[in-house]
Order: structure tokens, then sequence, then C-alpha cells
């Protein structure tokens, strides 16, 4: 099958490229730039060297939609709400990295993106594909919404204690941090290395445009969803996300019953590892993979549960969990691509 991607300048355009260049069921056969044409993508990334010998291309919606069995898109919010929407409705499949199809009320999408919506008919369309929990509807997508980075980590961890009643969904409290790639190449005094490193910083407080993203999906889930609390904070280091979820419960339970839940739960999914009691995950231990770790404990003095997620947030955060779609909306292996280990230290 035939692969494009749009954006392919930039972190998820590059993490996109390093994945589908060894990907037996899909060929990368064109890659896409609004600002550089016929250049090879190695002059800004050598690391692609005899990996990818595409140069970046302008950016065409018509010919692309013609020549592709499948379009990625890993463009800043607010261009794919245009592009998305001239590349579907024909034979190619649209699978697009950025916030513009997630949120089904667009008025949400205009308060927390300040930006203007998509169609709200083309949203309602665009299957949401955090895949572990909607492998059904992702098989037959046609434009497919990847999930932000921290939701990812944030709703995979808290999936089994929402969907069955056990936490009490008034007192949600997601703190999470975050590499500087999450912000993707552009510079900002945020990710200014002399800024950057060797601090900690909470930022976007209260205001992150990925709340009402976590928000939708426990509605979905569970009826007495309320407003989360939930803070990101950027660590000096260029890739991972670690979330970590406070929630009372809503009975007495012992951490090893919620572990057993957990590993029940995720038993079948090739990219979810529960951790065993105490052994809680450092982002480090799924860096380069599409590995979602995921530990819990109970306070018992509090009767808190306490849940840690992490990712590699341009893994399963943007390009793995894209080709995980993407692969089941081909019928191909769900891990079809992604079998590539965590690089550790
Ligand atoms: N970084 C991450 O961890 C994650 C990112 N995402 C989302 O993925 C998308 C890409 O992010 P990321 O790769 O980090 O960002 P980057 O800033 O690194 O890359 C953005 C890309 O978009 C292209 N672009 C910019 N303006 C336009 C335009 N007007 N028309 C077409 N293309 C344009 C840029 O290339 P050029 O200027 O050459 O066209 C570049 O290739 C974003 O929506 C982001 O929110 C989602 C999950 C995680
Ligand atoms: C470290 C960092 O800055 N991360 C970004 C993640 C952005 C992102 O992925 O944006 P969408 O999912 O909304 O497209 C942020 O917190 O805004």
């Amino acid at each position: 099958m035939k692969a494009s991607v749009i954006g392919a300048s930039g972190y998820g355009g590059i993490e996109l490229i390093r994945l589908l260049s060894n990907h037996p069921d899909f060929e990368l056969q064109a890659i896409y730039s609004s600002s550089k044409e016929n250049v090879p993508v190695t002059e800004d990334y050598p690391h692609l060297a005899e990996i990818c010998p595409l140069p970046l291309t302008k950016i065409d919606p018509v010919a692309i939609k013609e020549t592709s069995d499948v379009v990625f898109l890993a463009v800043p919010s607010g261009i794919a709400t245009e592009l998305a929407p001239q590349l579907a409705g024909g034979h190619a499949k649209v699978v697009d990295l950025s916030g513009d199809l997630r949120l089904k009320e667009t008025d949400d999408y205009k308060k927390w993106y300040k930006k203007e919506p998509a169609d709200r008919a083309f949203i309602a369309d665009a299957v949401y594909g955090l895949t572990e929990w909607n492998r059904e509807n992702v098989k037959t997508a046609k434009v497919l919404s990847n999930p932000g980075c921290f939701p990812t980590a944030a709703l995979l961890g808290l999936a089994p204690v929402v969907k069955n009643n056990l936490i009490d969904m008034k007192n949600i409290v997601i703190d999470a941090k975050s590499g500087v790639s999450g912000a993707g190449r552009g510079l900002s005094p945020l990710v200014h290395f002399a800024e950057m490193n060797d601090n900690f910083r909470i930022y976007k407080v209260n205001e992150h445009q990925h709340i009402p993203e976590i928000e939708q999906q426990l509605a979905w889930w569970n009826k007495d969803t309320a407003p989360i609390t939930f803070s990101t904070h950027l660590l000096p280091v260029s890739r991972g996300i670690m979330a970590t979820m406070y929630a009372p419960l809503t009975s007495a339970m012992t951490t090893e019953e919620v572990y057993a839940l957990y590993v029940e739960t995720y038993k079948n999914d090739p990219f979810v590892r529960v951790r065993p009691s105490k052994q809680f995950p450092g982002i480090k231990e799924v860096a380069g993979s599409n590995f979602c770790d995921i530990s819990v404990d109970v306070d018992t003095r509090t009767n808190r549960l306490v849940i840690v997620s992490v990712i590699d947030n341009l893994v399963k955060g943007a390009a793995g969990q894209a080709i995980q779609n993407a692969n089941l909306m081909f019928n191909f292996d769900e891990a079809s691509g992604l079998k590539g280990f965590p690089m550790y230290p």
C-alpha cells in the first residue's frame, strides 16, 4: 500500500518516515512540505541517509489523493482543518495527527485551540483512534483522528478504572510531564536550551488544549464524568511523557486487585505493558518504541489510587499510534512495522 506523509519536515513527520521506511506492508512513496521543494529530507535530517531517499515535494492535495492509499497528516493544528477534507472522499484514507478532528463539539475546538473548526459533519465522521479502545471503528475508518500525546498516556492509564466505575469521577487529577520534542521542531522561549536545560517548568496551566479531549473520552466511558484537573510540565529531555493520575477509589481495593484488573484488561494488547507492583516505569523504558507502560498503586492511608503511565510522545503519542491505526484500517497485523524495542539506557 502506498503511503504519503504531509508535514514531513517536522518531528512527527520524520518519525513517520523512520517507521514507514521499515514497514513491511506500507511503501513510503512521497513526502510533502509547504516550505521546501525538491530538497532531500536528508539535508535537514542526515540520520535518514540511505533510509529515505525521497525529496520533499510541494503539497498538491488532488495529486496526493490520487496517488496514495493512505495519507498521514503531521501538520500544525489549523492546517489539517483545511487539508483533511481536500484529501478525503476518494480512494485514499487519511490519518491526521493534529488536534483538528478530535473534538466532536466544534465550540470546544474554538475555545481551546482558538481557531476556526473544520466542518462539524466532517469531524463527526472522523474516528478517534485511541487504538486499544476503539478497534472496531478504527478498522472501518476512512478519516482517522489520532489522539494527542498526553491524552494517549492519560487515557490508557485511566480506562480500566473509569470504565468499571472504580474511581470518583469528580476528583481526577492528571499530572503530566513531556520531553521538548512534544512541542515540535519550531523554537520558542519555553524550549530554548538555556531556559529548558537544567530546568523544570509547568505550562498552559488550566488551559491546555488536551483537557477537552481527555474529558470527551472520559464522558464516552462513564456517565458520571466531571471536569478534570490536568497539568503539563516540560522535562529537559528530548522524548517521553509521564502522566501520573490520582483519584479516590469508590470502595476499598488493594493494589493487587487493581493490578489484576489492569493485567486482565490489557492482556491482548501488544503495546500496553502492565508493570508488576512497585516497578514504576521511567520514560526511558519506552523510548523509541510504541509501548505504553502502566503501573498502579493504592495509597491505603488516603484510599487514593495512583496510576503511572509512560509513552514516547513521538511514537505511541504520535507516529507509532498513527501507524497502529493505519494497520487496522488496512487489515494488516496491528503491530506491523512497530515491533522495534525501546532503546536503553
Ligand atoms: N511532537 C509530538 O510529540 C506530537 C505532535 N502531534 C501533532 O502532530 C502535528 C505535527 O507536529 P510536529 O511534527 O511535532 O510539529 P513540527 O513543528 O515539528 O512540524 C510541523 C510540520 O508541519 C509543516 N507545516 C507548517 N505549516 C504548514 C502549512 N501551512 N501547510 C502545510 N504544512 C505546514 C511543517 O513543515 P513545512 O514548514 O516544511 O511545511 C512541518 O513539517 C501537530 O499537529 C502536533 O500537534 C501530536 C502528537 C504528538
Ligand atoms: C511539550 C509540548 O509543548 N507539547 C505540546 C503537545 C502538542 C500537541 O501534540 O498538540 P495537539 O495534540 O493538540 O496537536 C503541548 O503541550 O501543547
